[in-house]
């Protein structure tokens, strides 16, 4: 008799969880974000054993990105990548994007240069699956907690990637910012740039705002800009000259992201007909 009604209560139950579905914001938010970390889970589960074939490379960041690039589908989300031709051919380079959210991977996948490896905060590295998948892809850990260390990190990876052909991707504000603007920019990858002698090549994601918003628990389908810009030479740059390039990385990137929210904004529907 137990067994029956506890039956029927988990029946009722999962009956009752498309209407929730349907009718909640909330719910369908938590349940879209629960999704989206437990497909990445999954998919560092398959993407581990094909990656440890080659151990610890950077060549396995092209089997991350080809695993990663259906998600967006799954969402609904259109991607479009403006100014591919800028990427630098056959030359290390950094780039530098703004970080809104975890759905950044998203995008990054979607242009992911090969040979490329983003640098992230240690943290991830205990996210079970994927800090083994991060890791096995050649991702760059920095502890953010302690700086003199970060520079070290940094320091090395402007030799890697002049011995080794990697370009590296950093997220300049240094923590995502939901904001629907910039936060000023940390200067570890204009110091990396300067101290590699190679280009930084700006990627500006276009803002969420019209179609996920973790504030206001709405996640949508909607339309999503990659732009990748022209590159900016460092050769002959030294540390006295990374303030300025910062500054003016950081404003190439705002003026482009404000012209792509201005471009994606949704427009007003029409007054209805008195
Ligand atoms: C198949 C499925 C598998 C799924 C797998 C999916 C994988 C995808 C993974 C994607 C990961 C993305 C993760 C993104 C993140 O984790 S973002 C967070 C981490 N990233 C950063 O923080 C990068 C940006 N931060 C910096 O550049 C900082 O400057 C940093 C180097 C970290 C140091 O930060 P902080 O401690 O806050 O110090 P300051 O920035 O204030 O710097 C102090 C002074 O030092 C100078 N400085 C900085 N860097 C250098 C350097 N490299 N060399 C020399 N000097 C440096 C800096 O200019 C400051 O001095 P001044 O004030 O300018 O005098
Ligand atoms: C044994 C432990 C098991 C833990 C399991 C955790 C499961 C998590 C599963 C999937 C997570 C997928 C998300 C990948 C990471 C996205 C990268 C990202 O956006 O990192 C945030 C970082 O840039 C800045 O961090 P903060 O904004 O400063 O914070």
């Amino acid at each position: 008799m137990e067994v029956t009604v506890g039956t029927a209560a988990l029946a009722l139950a999962l009956l009752l969880l498309p209407v929730l579905y349907e009718r909640s914001g909330s719910f369908r938010f938590f349940c879209k974000m629960g999704f989206y970390n437990g497909w990445i889970l999954l998919l560092a589960l398959v993407a581990i054993p094909l990656c440890a074939l080659r151990g610890r490379d950077v060549e396995n960041m092209k089997i991350i990105r080809g695993l990663m690039q259906h998600v967006k589908h799954l969402y609904g989300i259109r991607m479009a990548v403006r100014g591919a031709q800028h990427f630098p051919p056959r030359q290390p380079y950094v780039v530098v994007s703004n970080h809104q959210s975890s759905l950044d991977l998203l995008g990054m996948m979607e242009v992911l240069p090969d040979r490329c490896v983003p640098i992230a905060k240690r943290e991830l590295l205990y996210m079970g699956a994927v800090g083994v998948a991060c890791w096995l892809g050649g991702i760059i850990f920095i502890d953010r907690k302690r700086t003199h260390d970060a520079i070290s990190v940094m320091a090395e990876a402007a030799h890697t990637m002049l011995s080794q052909d990697v370009r590296v991707w950093v997220f300049p504000e240094g923590t995502r910012n939901h904001s629907g603007s910039m936060l000023p920019f940390k200067r570890g990858a204009f110091h990396l740039a300067v101290q590699a002698q190679v280009p930084v090549v700006p990627i500006v994601i276009s803002s969420y705002q019209h179609f996920y918003s973790k504030r206001e628990r709405r996640f949508t389908a909607g339309q999503c800009v990659i732009q990748v810009l022209p590159p900016l030479p460092t050769r002959g740059l030294g540390p006295a000259d990374v303030p300025a390039l910062t500054e003016r990385v950081r404003a190439a990137m705002l003026e482009a992201f404000e012209a792509l929210s201005a471009e994606l904004r949704p427009t007003a529907p029409p007054p209805a007909p008195q």
